[in-house]
């Protein structure tokens, strides 16, 4: 079937009634657009647990804060298109600002607890904005199941908490971070760096292993544990935002790795003006 391309909540209600009258199972995977496999794979996923996928492409503004990228963000409408229809995506809701942020819109969504810290702290308002954008679109589409990445980890746990909070029904599920073949982690924003930055950003991904090795080899300790990424950033001039080790689930910090207790390693770092995120399982 034809890629269709919805851009109004009337056309979205319209399509989601004719989805369910037909008894079809629906999949949403939210997106900011600039598509690539992390993006892709969620696609894939959505198609093998659902008879249908919906995607939506929307730069929002409310998670930008106001010294941030919003006027910059890439886009690339048309090849994300393309790459929709090649995983199998049957709609793409690319709705103006204006559609989900009309004259008179006063509703925001917070998450207060797994919000706090981490990008919380650093990027004051980020999570209300993701909040507000996703509930409003879970509200819109109701799907079955909608899928998230790993990559952001924190975003996750506060989409999960909202989706549980307000008795929204569908499944959030979580999908692993997809990365390049030398390790980091896919990202839109990888399309800022330099040739020689993309290099440098390898220490966040390489710092993470170091990590993970550590503990294999009976390291629990967080200090020890933050300072194997902290030692690979300094070496290649990143700066960090923030290195932490914490509950897997309510991502409070943690001194250290306990047994059956799942932990996860979370980094932001700058390389050059560009921020980036990643994290990896530790023990559990
Ligand atoms: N490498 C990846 N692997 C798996 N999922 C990913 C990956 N990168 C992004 N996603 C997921 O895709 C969805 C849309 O993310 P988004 O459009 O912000 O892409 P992004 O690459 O994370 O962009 P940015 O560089 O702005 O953070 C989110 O659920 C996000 O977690
Ligand atoms: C979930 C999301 C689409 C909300 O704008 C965005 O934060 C993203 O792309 O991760
Ligand atoms: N990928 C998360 C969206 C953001 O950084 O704004």
């Amino acid at each position: 079937m034809a890629l269709q391309v919805l851009r109004t909540v009337d056309e979205v209600k319209a399509w989601v009634a004719s989805v369910r009258r037909e008894g079809r199972r629906l999949a949403l995977v939210p997106t900011m657009g600039y598509l690539h496999e992390g993006h892709l794979s969620l696609m894939r996923e959505g198609r093998k647990r659902a008879d249908v996928v919906a995607a939506s492409i929307f730069v929002n503004p409310t998670q930008f804060g106001p010294k941030e990228d919003l006027g910059r963000y890439p886009r690339d409408f048309q090849g994300d298109l393309a790459k929709c229809a090649s995983a199998g995506v049957e709609v793409v809701f690319a709705p103006e600002p204006s559609v989900m942020y009309p004259p008179g819109y006063q509703t925001y969504v917070e998450v207060t607890e797994v919000s706090q810290g981490l990008c919380g702290a650093r990027r004051p308002g980020h999570f209300r904005g993701v909040a507000t954008i996703v509930t409003q679109l879970l509200c819109l589409f109701r799907p079955d199941v909608s899928l998230f990445g790993e990559k952001d980890y924190q975003q996750l746990q506060v989409i999960k908490a909202l989706n549980r909070d307000l008795h929204l029904g569908g499944e959030v599920l979580g999908m692993p971070t997809v990365r390049e073949a030398d390790g980091l982690a896919m990202s839109s924003r990888n399309a800022y760096l330099t040739a020689e930055e993309r290099q440098r950003a390898l220490a966040i991904s390489r710092g993470l292993q170091a990590a993970q090795a550590l503990h294999r080899a009976g390291t629990s300790d967080g200090v020890a544990l933050t300072e194997a990424v902290r030692r690979e950033l300094r070496a290649a001039e990143l700066r960090e935002d923030y290195v932490e080790l914490v509950d897997a689930e309510r991502l409070t910090s943690l001194s250290a790795v306990q047994p059956g207790q799942p932990a996860r390693l979370l980094v932001a770092a700058f390389c050059g003006a560009t921020r980036l995120i990643d994290n990896q399982p530790i023990g559990g």
